[in-house]
C-alpha cells in the first residue's frame, strides 16, 4: 500500500531543528520523516517550505527563523561572495567544532559499534580563517569584462570574487594580481559553452613556511597571447613568486588541469616545511592545504606509532610520502605505497631532498601491493593507513589481520568509513584506544580523525568469502 507522506511540495510549516547533516543542512522530523533544509541550525524553530518530497526524505527552503540557535552567526549579504564553499560559516567556530566532535562520535558509537575508545576532544585552529595555501580559480567574461572566482552552487556561473575568507592573503593577493594582470593585457577568458577563448583557470600555491609562491595559468591553447609581458608582469608585481607555470588542458572537461606542463619563469616546484621536513611541491602534485593542521594530524599519528627506532612501518596511500618521511625519522624502515605513479616520484625525491635513506615508495594499489609484500614474507611492526574518503579495501583490511602489525594508525577524511573499518578491525582482534578528530578544514565539512589501534583481542574474524 502507498504510504501517505506528512508533507507535500509547497507546504509551508513550522518545525524545530534536530541536528546537522554530514554536509550541514538542519534536520526537521514531521512524524518521523526528515526533511533536509540549508541553513538551520539544531534548536531553532523555523518556518520553512517543503520544496521537494522523495519516499524516505524531503527538502525545504528556511523562510522565518522564529528562534535562533546561540551558536548562529550572521554573513553580511555584500559579503557572501567571500564564503564560497564555507558551508559552516554561519556557525560559530565553537559551534562547528561541537557539531565535528559530535559527528565523529555518533558514527564512532553508530556505525563502528566501537566501545571504550578514548574519544578526544577535538583539536581546532587557534585562527580559523585564512588557512588555505592554494586556490584554483575558473575564469571567464561578462559583460566583455573578465571574472574569476567560484562557480554558484550547482551552476557553471562564476562568481566574481577576489577574495577568500579561508584563503592565506598571499594566495587571495596572488590571485587578484593575475587576474588584473590578464585583464590589462586583453588576455582572451575560456568559454565554456563555445569552447574557445584562452585562459581557464587561474592557480596559485604558497608555501607558508618558506613564502615561496607559485603561479599556474591553465588554458586551453598551446600557446598564450603577450605570454613575455605577462610573465613579466606577474614577477615584478607579486615578489614572493618563484615560479610561474603554463598547463595547457585543451579538453571539453571540467578536470582543471590538463597533462601538458611547462615552466614559463623561474624553478618548476616550490618548497614547503612540515615541522622539520622539507617537501618540493610541483604544479600538479597533492599537498595538503592547511599545513598548520597536517602538522597537528601527523604529530598525532606519529604519537600513537609509539615509534622507538627499531620497528618497521607500512605507510599505505602514502601520497608523496608527507607521513612516511615525518615516520621515519623515529622507525628504522618505513615503506609507502601509493597508487599515483607521480606521488611516488615526488616522494622519492622529498625523500632524497630529507636525506632519508631508510624510505622506500611503491606505486601499486595498497590492496594489492602490500598482501604481495606479505606472501613474500614481509611484514611491519606499525601499519599506517591515510585512505581517500572511501576508506580501506576490504581485502587490505584482511591482510592486516594476517600481518597482525602491533599497531594500525588509522588516519581519516571520512568518520563513516573510519567507523566501519574499525569494525572490521576490532572483529579481527585489534582495540581502538584512542581516536582523536582533528579540524583540517574550518568553515567547511569536513572533518579528519586518527585513530589507535593496538592488537590484543581474541578475534571474531566475520569476513564474507573472498572472490
Ligand atoms: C587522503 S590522501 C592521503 C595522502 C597522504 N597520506 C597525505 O597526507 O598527503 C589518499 C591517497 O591515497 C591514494 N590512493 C587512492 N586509492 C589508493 C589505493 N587503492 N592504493 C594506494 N593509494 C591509493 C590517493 O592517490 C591519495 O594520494
Amino acid at each position: 500500500m502507498k504510504r501517505t507522506l506528512p508533507v507535500q511540495k509547497n507546504d509551508c510549516i513550522d518545525v524545530v531543528f534536530e541536528d546537522l547533516t554530514h554536509d550541514g543542512a538542519g534536520v526537521a522530523k514531521v512524524d518521523g520523516y526528515p526533511l533536509f533544509v540549508k541553513n538551520g541550525l539544531p534548536g531553532e524553530k523555523a518556518k520553512i517550505k517543503v520544496i521537494k518530497v522523495n519516499k524516505s526524505y524531503g527538502v525545504g527552503r528556511l523562510l522565518d527563523l522564529y528562534e535562533r540557535s546561540p551558536y548562529r552567526v550572521d554573513i553580511p549579504k555584500e559579503d557572501a561572495p567571500k564564503y564560497g564553499g564555507c558551508q559552516l560559516a554561519h556557525i560559530s567556530y565553537e559551534g562547528q567544532l561541537k557539531y565535528k566532535e559530535n559527528q565523529v562520535r555518533q558514527v564512532i558509537a553508530r556505525i563502528g559499534k566501537i566501545e571504550g575508545a578514548r574519544i578526544h576532544p577535538i583539536i581546532g585552529m587557534d585562527n580559523p580563517w585564512q588557512y588555505r595555501n592554494k586556490a584554483q580559480v575558473p575564469v571567464g567574461e561578462k559583460d566583455g569584462k573578465l571574472v574569476a572566482g567560484f562557480f554558484k552552487p550547482r551552476t557553471h556561473e562564476i562568481i566574481d570574487t577576489d577574495e577568500s575568507v579561508i584563503q592565506l592573503p598571499e594566495v587571495n593577493e596572488a590571485i587578484h594580481t593575475v587576474k588584473e594582470i590578464c585583464s590589462g593585457l586583453g588576455i582572451p577568458a575560456y568559454n565554456e559553452e563555445s569552447h574557445s577563448g584562452v585562459l581557464r583557470h587561474i592557480m596559485a600555491r604558497y608555501g607558508r613556511q618558506t613564502e615561496e609562491l607559485m603561479v599556474v595559468l591553465i588554458t586551453r591553447t598551446d600557446k598564450i597571447p603577450r605570454q613575455n609581458e605577462l610573465v613579466e608582469h606577474i614577477v615584478s608585481r607579486l615578489p614572493k613568486v618563484k615560479s610561474v607555470i603554463h598547463n595547457v588542458n585543451p579538453k571539453r572537461t571540467n578536470v582543471i588541469l590538463g597533462e601538458k606542463t611547462e615552466t614559463l619563469w623561474g624553478r618548476d616546484v616550490i618548497y614547503d616545511m612540515i615541522g622539520n621536513v622539507k617537501f618540493a611541491i610541483s604544479a600538479l602534485s597533492f599537498y595538503q592545504v592547511n599545513p598548520v593542521q597536517t602538522k597537528v594530524l601527523y604529530e598525532k599519528a606519529l604519537e600513537y606509532a609509539e615509534l622507538t627506532g627499531s620497528e618497521t612501518v607500512i605507510d599505505a596511500y602514502c601520497g608523496i610520502g608527507t607521513i612516511s618521511l615525518f615516520l621515519a625519522q623515529k622507525a628504522q624502515k618505513v615503506f609507502g605505497v601509493e597508487v599515483v605513479p607521480e606521488a611516488v616520484e615526488d616522494a622519492k625525491r622529498n625523500a632524497a631532498l630529507n636525506g632519508m635513506l631508510n624510505v622506500n615508495f611503491k606505486a601499486g594499489k595498497a590492496e594489492e601491493v602490500i598482501p604481495k609484500w606479505y606472501e613474500e614474507g614481509n611484514t611491519a611492526d606499525v601499519l599506517v593507513v591515510d585512505p581517500p574518503r572511501k576508506g580501506c579495501d576490504e581485502s587490505l583490511l584482511r591482510t592486516i589481520l594476517e600481518m597482525k602489525p602491533r599497531k594500525v594508525v588509522y588516519v581519516s577524511c571520512n568518520p563513516a568509513t573510519l567507523a566501519r573499518d574499525l569494525r572490521i578491525l576490532e572483529d579481527g582482534g585489534y582495540r581502538t584506544t584512542d581516536v582523536q578528530p582533528v579540524d583540517q578544514f574550518p568553515q567547511t565539512v569536513h572533518v579528519e580523525a586518527v585513530a589507535r589501534l593496538v592488537l590484543g583481542c581474541s578475534p571474531q574474524i566475520n569476513f564474507s568469502d573472498p572472490k
